[in-house]
């Protein structure tokens, strides 16, 4: 990873012990007291100080049709979503390319992953022409990967930088919560509960490096590993009111009791494993407070391990795939302050459930790549 941005928007900068009161006015719910007060329980247990939104208070009283499940509302969102992705994804790109130092036009490959993406040419042909790649960039678009896009797609740029010769690959990862944002109800508390919006983006390449390109960390194994039997815990359905989610109560247990396995894995392909996993730095998709909590109990994590993820929670809610982008943002901050320890492990979740799992190596300044 050669340099990292991220972005977010500010229609709406809503603090968590806000947000009930706010989008219950605005969506005319005050009526549903119980549903309420549910919400309002379950916002304070989740860890989180304030998230970012693209919609606004206008926009939303603009737009009944986004809190009223009775009506059809995906053509409303996939006209705000089809700008306001790519658009997000730039600020990210261009704040990586500027610390990255080289032009646009030498990005290779780009990956951009979104559960926004529900048109063609999408998201990624936008982002290419707003960046002014070159007509030849080698594009994927990964949909409906949800929290795991962020490190799927980082497991791929890592696969298209090592196998192509001077490639450089940009990874975007944009989620609004445009195509699911909809009125509180008994199904979608939590999701209303966790989620914001972001952009992350990572440069990617393989050694030989230009004079500027100085690697923030090294890629050095992945895994994908899918939780048998647990397809219909975690999900995402596009629906004619515009993306619907699930997110099962047994989502922080399941993960819990398959991740050790995961690391191993992940750390057997060819790394020595670490005596012990504190020895590790780590860059947990934050998914909720209480799959972080059950990642500390399980793998015996001393309090501070988890920090980068649990500031990034706090600071912006879960913003799906490109979380994983902000966390490793945040641990580069703490590096330059000495604070990392050489071997890291990168995890995130997602719907399958898939955990995608990668070995991260903090370069040492001397190394000849
Ligand atoms: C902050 C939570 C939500 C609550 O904290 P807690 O310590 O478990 O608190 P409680 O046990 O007291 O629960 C508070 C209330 O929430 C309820 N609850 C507790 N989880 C639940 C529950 N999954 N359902 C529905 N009621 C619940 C729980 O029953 C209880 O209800 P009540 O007794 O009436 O107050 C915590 O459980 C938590 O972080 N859960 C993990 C949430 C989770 O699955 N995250 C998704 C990981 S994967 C990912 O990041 C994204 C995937 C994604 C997918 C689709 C998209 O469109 C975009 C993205």
């Amino acid at each position: 990873m050669l340099a990292i941005g991220t972005a977010n928007p500010t229609g709406m900068v809503l603090p968590q012990d806000e947000f009930v009161d706010d989008i219950f006015r605005l969506t005319n719910s005050d009526h549903l007291t119980e549903l309420k007060q549910k919400l309002k329980r379950i916002c304070q247990k989740t860890g989180i100080d304030k998230r970012y939104f693209h919609l606004t208070p206008e926009s939303i009283v603009a737009h009944p049709e986004f809190f009223d499940r009775e009506l059809p509302s995906l053509d409303a969102r996939v006209d705000i979503v089809a700008t306001a992705v790519p658009e997000l994804a730039h600020s990210a790109a261009t704040k990586a390319i500027s610390e990255w130092g080289r032009p646009a036009i030498d990005i290779t490959h780009l990956v951009f992953s979104t559960y926004s993406a529900c048109q063609a040419p999408s998201a990624d042909l936008r982002l290419a022409s707003l960046l002014g790649l070159r007509p030849t960039v080698s594009r994927t678009i990964l949909s409906l990967h949800g929290c795991y896009g962020g490190g799927r797609a980082l497991n791929l740029a890592k696969q298209l930088a090592e196998n192509n010769r001077g490639a450089r690959v940009l990874v975007a990862c944009c989620e609004t919560t445009l195509v699911c944002f909809g009125r509180a109800d008994g199904s979608n508390l939590v999701g209303h509960a966790l989620f914001g919006d972001g952009a992350g983006v990572v440069i990617v390449g393989a050694g030989p490096f230009g004079e500027t390109e100085h690697p923030l960390f090294e890629m050095v194994s992945a895994t994908q590993t899918t939780i048998p039997k647990s397809d219909h815990v975690l999900g995402m359905q596009v629906s004619g009111a515009g993306v619907d989610f699930h997110l099962g109560i047994q989502v922080p247990t399941l993960i819990a009791q398959n991740i050790e396995q995961c690391l191993v894995d992940a750390f057997s392909k060819g790394v020595h494993p670490p005596c012990s996993w504190n020895d590790l730095f780590w860059a947990v998709h934050p998914g909720g407070r209480s799959i972080l909590d059950n990642l500390d109990t399980v793998l015996n994590l001393e309090p501070e391990k988890l920090a980068a993820s649990r500031h990034v929670l706090r600071e912006y809610g879960n913003m799906s795939g490109a979380t994983i982008v902000f966390v490793l943002d945040e641990l580069r901050r703490r590096r330059k302050e000495g604070l990392l320890p050489e071997w890291g492990a990168m995890l995130a979740f997602g719907p399958g459930i898939t955990i995608e799992a990668m070995v991260l190596r903090t370069p040492s300044p001397n190394k000849k790549w």
